[in-house]
């Protein structure tokens, strides 16, 4: 056994090639053992064990920089860098994280959970490094789906031109989540399979090189038929012609190839380009063979890779792709569009039942978003299926080309809320502050699955411009689903329980909270009211008033950020309504990073719970006695 010995780096670079290959079978057997307790990103990881042993082995990590696009492959060079002994904590609270992390080891040199970063990084710290002087080498891994992001594109057009020194590795195993799309992914496809392609490069150069020039009129020809006879043959040609020096493609699972390759690579002095052909999963057949299971699974069974997650209540995203179906049978103009989730939004049964009407365009939420617009503009209904933390990347276009053009566009926002193991970088706590300001945008979101369904007729009837429903990645509350879908007056909350003296306002799965919080309240003798505050934008200015006018204490409860969302809506709202004594308390996402662990445990963190609303009301409840009795006596 090698494995529990190699602790860092160093070590790596002792081992023969065929030991090296022991290793990875060895790391291979405990990822799939380890994971079967944790869940993680498996298949990617499995991916990529020998191409990050080969890296380990010719680099020194961490004075050359080695920079994991979404940094979810990253397991394997935890474990080479000292980490091995923490997986058991793998992506729970306190534990080791899912992705690559600075505080983690000063081998994580930059961090992610986004994709398509990695090459803008690896371009700064090349820059960095030459105006350091230094002579560090700067490598970037990068997934095939990773490079479909319109960042990568920004970035190798930018290295591309500055041919500064750094090695870009294409890791291609055709997969993103799902299958990977798109014209670039086609085009890496041809390299891999195309046999002409797969001639070496340099036994082509070599021919055309000897070709001899012509002088005179006939040179010119003589040029393009040398260019058309490099298109034809020689890999890469595309990433050549943006200034990379292109390599490959190389077995990604061929240890002493990869060595090789990258022994070349070193000796280039501009940007390089090594195209690594993985299969996602590798040496896991549940994995190899399904894509659900090849990526991001949780707790399993090691001989099928079955999910050992407790079956429950259908979760909100199952229930969103049903009724889409539904609506989709309602309205022909319905049309999905997704970036990169086709899986993870719950779209591939209305992809099922409508192929030509689901759009999946690779990992790039800014072109979905102005696609939409566009659709919509042009009569279609389009349904725009994001998760909250990855339309973060779509802001401009939202405002520019959705909003400003008052665009019949839906959202449909899923992980809205905490996300538990996927933690900082994916939390949903964002989206309505930064849409809910923007003009002409209507957002919603449901108290339960049958709330949502409502408000998915709610979007398909509003015509008025862009609509957001945003809900939680969990089980649904279980509540029967009504067979009749039903237009909810666009602002309206709903009061769930009377209560005079205060208030819940809350919104999603924050209304089940105020419920119980109100049922332990009142087995004290305090009545709480309930409202759920399904429209986040425009809110429900009658209710407000009668909530002021009455004197009811507030207690906005919601599990965003809570700068900029439901709660600073309703104090903006008492501003401009120039009621200055009502009294709002709000609890909300404070202005830290929430780490991964359970949403239950993120919850717990934030105050997010009964006992804490309890808790809240009692100070409330004691505080206004104070008040009271100071302003009396006076
Ligand atoms: C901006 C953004 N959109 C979507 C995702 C979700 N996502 C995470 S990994 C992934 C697929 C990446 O594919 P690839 O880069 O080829 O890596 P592989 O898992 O195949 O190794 C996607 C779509 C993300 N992390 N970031
Ligand atoms: C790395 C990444 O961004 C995705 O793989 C994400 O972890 C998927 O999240 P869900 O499990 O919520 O679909
Ligand atoms: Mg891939």
């Amino acid at each position: 056994m090698l494995l529990p010995n190699i602790n860092d780096p160093e070590q790596l670079k002792t081992l023969s090639v065929p030991e090296l290959d022991t290793l990875a079978e060895e790391i291979r057997r405990f990822l799939i053992e380890k994971l079967t307790v944790t869940g993680g990103h498996l298949g990617s990881n499995l991916g990529v064990v020998e191409l990050t042993l080969a890296l380990h082995y010719c680099y020194d990590s961490p004075r050359d920089k080695m920079i994991y696009d979404v940094g979810h492959q990253a397991y394997v060079h935890k474990i080479l860098t000292g980490r091995q002994d923490r997986f058991d904590t793998l992506r729970k609270k306190d534990g080791l994280c899912g992705f690559v992390k600075r505080s983690e080891s000063e081998h994580d040199v930059w961090e992610a959970g986004h994709s398509s970063t990695s090459l803008s990084a690896a371009m700064g710290m090349a820059m960095a490094r030459d105006l350091k002087g230094e002579d560090n080498k700067v490598i970037a891994v990068i997934g095939d789906g990773a490079l479909t992001g319109g960042m990568a594109f920004e970035a190798l057009n930018h290295i591309g031109h500055e041919r500064r020194k750094l090695m870009v590795i294409l890791n291609d195993n055709e997969m993103s989540i799902a299958p990977n799309v798109g014209a670039m992914h086609n085009y890496l496809s041809k390299i891999r399979s195309d046999r002409h392609y797969l001639r070496a490069k340099d036994e082509v150069e070599g021919l055309l090189r000897r070709i001899p020039a012509i002088g005179g009129k006939l040179a010119k020809t003589a040029e393009k038929l040398k260019d058309s006879l490099k298109y034809m043959m020689v890999p890469g040609v595309l990433f050549e012609e943006l200034g990379f020096t292109y390599l490959g493609p190389v077995d990604g699972h061929d240890i002493e190839k990869m060595i090789e390759t990258f022994h070349q690579a070193d000796n280039v002095s501009g940007p390089v380009l090594v195209h690594v052909l993985t299969t996602k999963g590798k040496g896991y057949k549940p994995a190899e063979t399904d894509f659900y299971k090849s990526h991001a699974i949780s707790p399993y069974k090691i001989e099928s890779g079955q999910s050992l997650k407790a079956v429950g209540n259908p979760m909100y995203t199952e229930v969103f792709g049903q009724t889409l179906i539904e609506l989709g049978h309602e309205d022909q103009r319905l049309i999905a569009v997704t970036p990169a989730m086709p899986g993870g939004s719950g779209l591939f049964p209305f992809a099922k039942e409508f192929p030509d009407r689901m759009i999946d365009v690779g990992i790039a939420e800014q072109h979905a978003a102005t696609l939409c617009a566009a659709l919509a503009m042009e009569g279609m209904k389009p349904v725009y299926a994001v998760y909250s933390t990855f339309m973060q990347r779509a802001y401009d276009q939202i405002v520019h080309d959705i909003c400003r053009h008052n665009a019949n566009v839906m959202f449909a926002i899923d992980r809205a809320g905490f996300v538990g193991a996927d933690g900082e970088t994916h939390q949903g706590v964002y989206d309505i502050a930064f849409m809910r300001h923007i003009p002409n945008m209507v957002m919603m979101m449901p108290k339960d699955e049958n709330e949502l369904r409502h408000m998915m007729k709610t979007a398909l009837e509003y015509n008025d411009g862009p609509i957001a429903y945003r809900y939680p990645r969990i089980d649904g509350t279980g509540v029967a689903l009504d067979p009749e879908l039903r237009v909810l007056p666009i602002g309206s909350w709903e009061r769930l329980r009377p209560g005079d003296d205060y208030a819940v306002l809350a919104c999603g799965p924050m209304v089940q909270v105020a419920e119980e919080a109100a049922e332990v309240l009142k087995r004290e003798g305090i009545q709480v009211g309930v409202v759920n505050a399904r429209f986040l934008k425009p809110l429900d200015n009658t209710m407000l008033l009668e909530l002021a006018h009455a004197g009811t204490s507030m207690v906005v409860m919601e599990e965003a950020s809570q700068a900029g969302s439901l709660g600073s809506a309703v104090l903006e709202f008492f501003s401009e309504q120039e009621i200055y004594d009502a009294r709002v308390h709000l609890m909300g996402v404070p202005d830290i990073f929430i780490e991964h662990g359970s949403v239950k445990e993120q919850r717990q963190q934030t105050g997010l719970t009964v006992e804490a609303l309890c808790a809240r009301i009692k100070a409330m409840k004691a505080l206004s006695k104070y008040t009271y009795k100071t302003t009396s006596t006076s």
